[in-house]
């Protein structure tokens, strides 16, 4: 569905004024009453057709209906115009099937509007704003874990806000509610399932599966689970108990450090986003299914650039964990040297007080972040006498996250809603 917003704004612009073509190019051009103009390609109008030969939609499901075995890539139109005073194009096609695409369809779908292209790509919910220390202090969001629970729009703001700036903050869900994290995880949509369980528990215990669980010491920076060629997307970590003194969580967007190495440190930049490195991680964690333990047996091992780019050269993945790094290099002995000091560059641009977030979360916060994109750690902590620092944690994919922005952007109204078919 499309928003009330958008639809006012579209039925406020203009009618349909004419239509040409199809050229040789088997493009038809339209003409709107203001003069805006639209080129669209003949096939394309009868492949997106918004009729119910063409399409099923229902509640549950919207798909084509065309399978692209049977369908004619040239076939033709019998009758083109305008109809209902400039209100739609109709076409009438070859085969009889007959399509009417109302102005603001047709507006909001034009191809040859680079205005209608730039709202479409939001819909990727792509706009990462990376950020050091001083912009992140400024502006991380934080929102009420009572109002999250309850409150469509802020389940809708607290995922907008982890889309741009990788990381948000929940405060203050009752104090030692165990379950908090799974009912989380309920309001955003599906928990990731890796192979320390659905969700688990970080505190310091004896046969340590990680790190993390090994002491009360601090942590190096690291995304998780480097030792996956497709770790999670995304992290969350409730507090329950939190340590007497330290214990703090440490943020750095990788995103941010990979950007000033590309300027400050070429070389560097080019040995972290062109060199494979190997990560291992071999052990056993035991937890608990449906209320009954369970041990998983593992050998993960994956190789891959600490920086990764995409085809354009824009950074989209980070991943670094110096506890999982491997022996294998893969490379001439001579170049092993220049991946050590590019990976001691890129940690120590990580921990420049201009690049870190550092906070405490209080019994009852929550943070999730972008773990393709973020660092993090905690520092090392002391526990109250008798207490023990306690946080229980699950990981989730930009696939369910994004989906529930866009489904509350659809459910809820809002602005920024997109048409589906
Ligand atoms: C948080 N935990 C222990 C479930 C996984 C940590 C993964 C890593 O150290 O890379
Ligand atoms: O103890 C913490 O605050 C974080 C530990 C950690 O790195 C993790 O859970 O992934
Ligand atoms: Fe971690």
């Amino acid at each position: 569905m499309l928003s009330a917003h958008l639809i006012r704004n579209l039925r406020n612009a203009s009618k349909l004024a004419s239509v040409a073509g199809p050229n040789a190019d088997r493009i038809v051009n339209v003409k709107w009453s203001d003069g805006k103009t639209g080129e669209f390609p003949l096939i394309w109008l009868r492949d997106t057709s918004p009729d119910a030969a063409t399409y099923t939609i229902s509640p549950a499901m919207t798909a084509r209906n065309l399978t692209m075995l049977e369908f004619d890539v040239e076939q033709k139109a019998r009758k083109l115009w305008i109809d209902g005073d400039g209100d739609s194009l109709k076409i009438e096609w070859d085969s009889g099937v007959l399509s009417t695409f109302p102005s603001e369809w047709l507006q909001m779908r034009n191809p040859s509007d680079q205005e209608a292209r730039k709202r479409r790509r939001k819909v990727y919910l792509f706009p990462e704003e990376t950020w050091g220390k001083e912009e992140i202090e400024k502006k991380l969001k934080r929102f009420s874990h009572e109002e999250f629970m309850k409150n469509d729009r802020v389940v809708h703001d607290f995922l907008e806000a982890v889309c741009i700036d990788g990381i948000a903050v929940l405060k203050g869900a009752p104090q030692g509610a165990r379950g908090a994290i799974e009912a989380i995880g309920d309001r955003i949509g599906m928990i990731k399932r890796t192979h320390f369980g659905i969700v688990f528990e970080v505190s310091t215990k004896a046969d340590a599966s990680n790190m993390a669980y090994a002491s009360n010491g601090g942590l190096p920076f690291h995304t998780d689970f480097p030792s996956l060629s497709h770790p999670p997307q995304l992290q969350m970590l409730h507090m329950l108990q939190s340590a007497e003194e330290g214990g703090n969580s440490l943020f750095v967007d990788g995103f941010h450090v990979a950007e000033q190495l590309r300027v400050e440190n070429p070389e560097v930049f080019r040995i972290l986003t062109t060199h494979s490195m190997e990560y291992i991680e071999e052990g056993y964690d035991i937890h608990e299914i449906n209320g009954k333990e369970f041990r998983f047996d593992y050998d993960m091992c994956a190789r891959h650039k600490v920086i990764r780019l995409n085809d354009e050269g824009k950074v989209n993945k980070i991943q670094f964990g110096n506890a999982m790094r491997s022996w294998f290099y893969d490379c001439e002995p001579n170049q092993v040297q220049n991946v050590y000091r590019a990976m001691k560059t890129f940690t120590d641009h990580c921990y420049q007080p201009r690049n870190v977030l550092k906070f405490r979360l209080e019994d009852g916060d929550t943070v999730l972040w972008a773990n393709q994109r973020l660092l993090h750690t905690r520092d090392g902590f002391k526990n109250a006498p008798g207490k023990s620092r306690t946080l229980t944690g699950c990981y989730f994919d930009w696939d369910i996250v994004k989906s529930r922005v866009r489904h509350l952007r659809d459910k809820l109204e809002l602005e920024q809603n997109q048409p589906s078919a």
